[in-house]
């Protein structure tokens, strides 16, 4: 079989006019930073990655050794690459201003540098979640520039550090993965048009939260767990990895919904996840291999944001039990 790299895939899906060079070169200069965070990765305890950094970010959540390290090999990698008009991330309260470039690049960058950061110090999946957007004509620079619904992506993504390190990509073409070869050092194409089940048996939440629901997810997983017995007439299976990237990562490969509710814990934050860097890739990824993904009430990528952190309700994955669990918000207003 003869091996396509991801240079290679992106290369043909230029010259077939699906991608412009820059964004081809966009993607190129954030895989290589993800194999440089993939290397830092699997040296655990023997590099200088574990553990806390002492600081704190944007979202009040005490930043890992991996986060800072991640985000700023992130930053590193495409500040002067020369495609980007802007970079923000999970880690900073502001846009990263991309020093002295004229002209600057036609595209915004937003990441999630390292995703299941609970995960880091117990060997356990983890990953990097990215989103690109075109910057809007004379906004370079303005955090405005950003808030852009994820209908507006040119390209979305992940990589998932596991047993494998996996890059899984879209420019709106399809989903696409590639399989980092470490002895070779790049990503090579190992699955085509992925595509996930339309139904499924398996569903993720993190089920300690069921008291703080609210009515329709309570109905909804109320009716999973009664399995063959209850409605819907089927047992299902349940999985939790609090890694939103090898949840995903599962749910692209055999199916399966993804859920994290807003719930009456904080009644003012719509969820925990976040929509620019963690919700919108995820959903346009997710929907580009044929599933769903809606905040209970409408499509995701469809939400104009408000913010740069702003948080989102998230339920993602196999059509059918998104559209399940979607009905039963709607029918709750
Ligand atoms: O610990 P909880 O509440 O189950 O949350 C798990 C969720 O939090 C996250 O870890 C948030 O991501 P970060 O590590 O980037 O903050 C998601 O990946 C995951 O789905
Ligand atoms: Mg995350
Ligand atoms: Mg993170």
């Amino acid at each position: 079989m003869s091996r396509i790299s991801l240079s290679r895939h992106l290369i043909t899906q230029q010259h077939a006019g699906t991608i412009s060079a820059d964004l081809r070169l966009l993607i190129e200069v954030v895989a290589r930073a993800c194999k440089a965070i993939s290397h830092a990765v699997s040296k655990g305890a023997l590099g200088d990655i574990m553990g806390e950094a002492g600081t704190g970010n944007i979202q009040g959540e005490a930043q890992k050794k991996l986060d800072v390290i991640s985000n700023e090999i992130l930053l590193e990698a495409n500040e002067w690459g020369g495609h980007l008009a802007g970079m923000a991330s999970e880690e900073m309260e502001h846009p990263y201003q991309i020093p002295g470039q004229y002209p600057r690049g036609a595209y915004l960058l937003l990441f999630d540098p390292l995703d299941g950061s609970s995960n880091i110090d117990v060997n356990v999946s983890i990953g990097t979640i990215f989103s690109v957007l075109r910057c809007p004509d004379g906004m370079a620079g303005t955090e405005e520039a950003f808030l852009q619904p994820g209908t507006q992506q040119v390209a979305a993504g992940y990589t998932v550090y596991g047993p494998q390190t996996q890059l899984i990509l879209t420019t709106g073409n399809g989903v696409f993965g590639f399989t980092l070869d470490r002895e070779q050092g790049s990503f090579v194409l190992t699955q085509e048009n992925i595509q996930i089940p339309t139904t499924t048996k398996e569903f993720a939440i993190n089920m300690s939260n069921q008291r703080h629901w609210q009515a329709p997810v309570q109905r909804y997983i109320g009716e999973l767990l009664a399995g063959k017995t209850g409605v819907r007439g089927k047992d299902y299976n349940m999985r939790w990895i609090a890694s939103m990237v090898a949840d995903v990562h599962r749910i692209l490969n055999r199916g399966g919904i993804f859920m994290y509710p807003r719930d009456n814990r904080e009644a003012d934050k719509p969820g925990k996840l976040r929509l620019m860097y963690e919700a919108n890739p995820m959903s346009f990824i997710v929907e580009q291999a044929g599933g769903a993904a809606t905040n209970g009430y409408q499509r995701i990528l469809e939400i104009q944001p408000e913010k740069l952190h702003q948080r989102v309700a998230v339920f993602l994955g196999s059509k059918e039990e998104v559209a399940q669990v979607t009905q039963y918000h709607q029918t709750d207003l």
